[in-house]
């Protein structure tokens, strides 16, 4: 797609983009899309869960210890990059950008995300960065952005695809291929981890004003396309709104 940015539909929005979805849906590579198309920034939520795993692995810290883990987790200097051109994460001065990709970080990332001290230090982060980010305009994307990190967003979205979809995205990701060894390899990565998340957030169903787009059956570009018309029509009935509101 290489509309410039001002004829983009949604071009202008500013305020937060919420988008919430389980593993595979296409949540990252979406939303990374929508933030260059539109000129927003990019705030990659499950980046700082894998960044605290990273933290406690590398420091020894027992997953199953809780407190000690939402102790580090605190004591952590996390520097989110949000740019979408550009993510990248550090922990206490150390770039982790590419280390949290590693499989032993998605493995036991959920033991963190589980933890409900530690989201509640992370939620606290996300919030002031958008905040922070609102005025040029930011898409947040987790699996509590819509509920819990940002309900009043102006734009609330619930990425789902079917669980073979989101299988055989990950297996063509991972492996280049998604024959039954590929399929076989990746289905507890994508299946087990959204099984432990959902224990402690909703993420599979769409709360009450969240526009669920369901992308089994569309290509990546429709799927961006489909987003920006959600942001296009936001921000069309907002404007509707403030001239029927200055009519009267
Ligand atoms: N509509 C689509 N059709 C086919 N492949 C897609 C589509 N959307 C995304 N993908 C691909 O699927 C893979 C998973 O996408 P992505 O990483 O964005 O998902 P995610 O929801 O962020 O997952 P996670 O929460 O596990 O990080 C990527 O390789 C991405 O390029
Ligand atoms: N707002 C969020 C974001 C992420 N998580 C959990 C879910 C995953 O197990 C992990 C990593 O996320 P990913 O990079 O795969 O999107 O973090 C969460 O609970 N809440």
């Amino acid at each position: 797609m290489s509309t410039p940015e001002a004829a983009q539909p949604g071009a202008g929005f500013r305020g937060v983009i919420a988008v919430d979805g389980p593993s595979g849906s296409g949540k990252s590579s979406v939303c990374r899309a929508v933030a260059r198309h539109l000129g927003l920034r990019y705030l990659d939520t499950g980046a700082m869960y894998r960044a605290v795993t990273w933290a406690a692995l590398d420091r020894g810290v027992d997953l199953t210890d809780r407190p000690a883990v939402a102790a580090l987790c605190r004591a952590l200097v996390l520097d989110i990059a949000t740019d979408p051109g550009a993510p990248g994460i550090a922990v206490d001065g150390v770039d982790v950008t590419g280390a949290i990709r590693q499989s032993r970080i998605s493995e036991s990332v959920s033991a963190v995300a589980t933890n409900l001290d530690v989201r509640a230090d992370l939620i606290a982060r996300q919030q002031a960065i958008l905040a922070e980010e609102k005025g040029t305009g930011v898409v947040a994307e987790g699996r509590d952005i819509t509920t819990v990190v940002a309900p009043e967003a102006e734009v609330r979205l619930l990425l789902t695809a079917d669980e073979s979809a989101r299988i055989a995205r990950r297996a063509r990701e991972l492996h280049g291929t998604d024959d039954a060894a590929a399929l076989a390899a990746t289905h507890a990565q994508v299946v087990t981890r959204d099984a432990r998340d959902s224990t402690v957030v909703d993420f599979l169903v769409a709360a009450d004003g969240v526009v669920e787009i369901d992308t089994s059956a569309l290509t990546f570009d429709q799927v961006v396309d489909a987003v920006l018309d959600v942001v296009a029509e936001t921000r069309k009935t907002r404007a509707d709104r403030t001239a029927g509101a200055r009519a009267r």
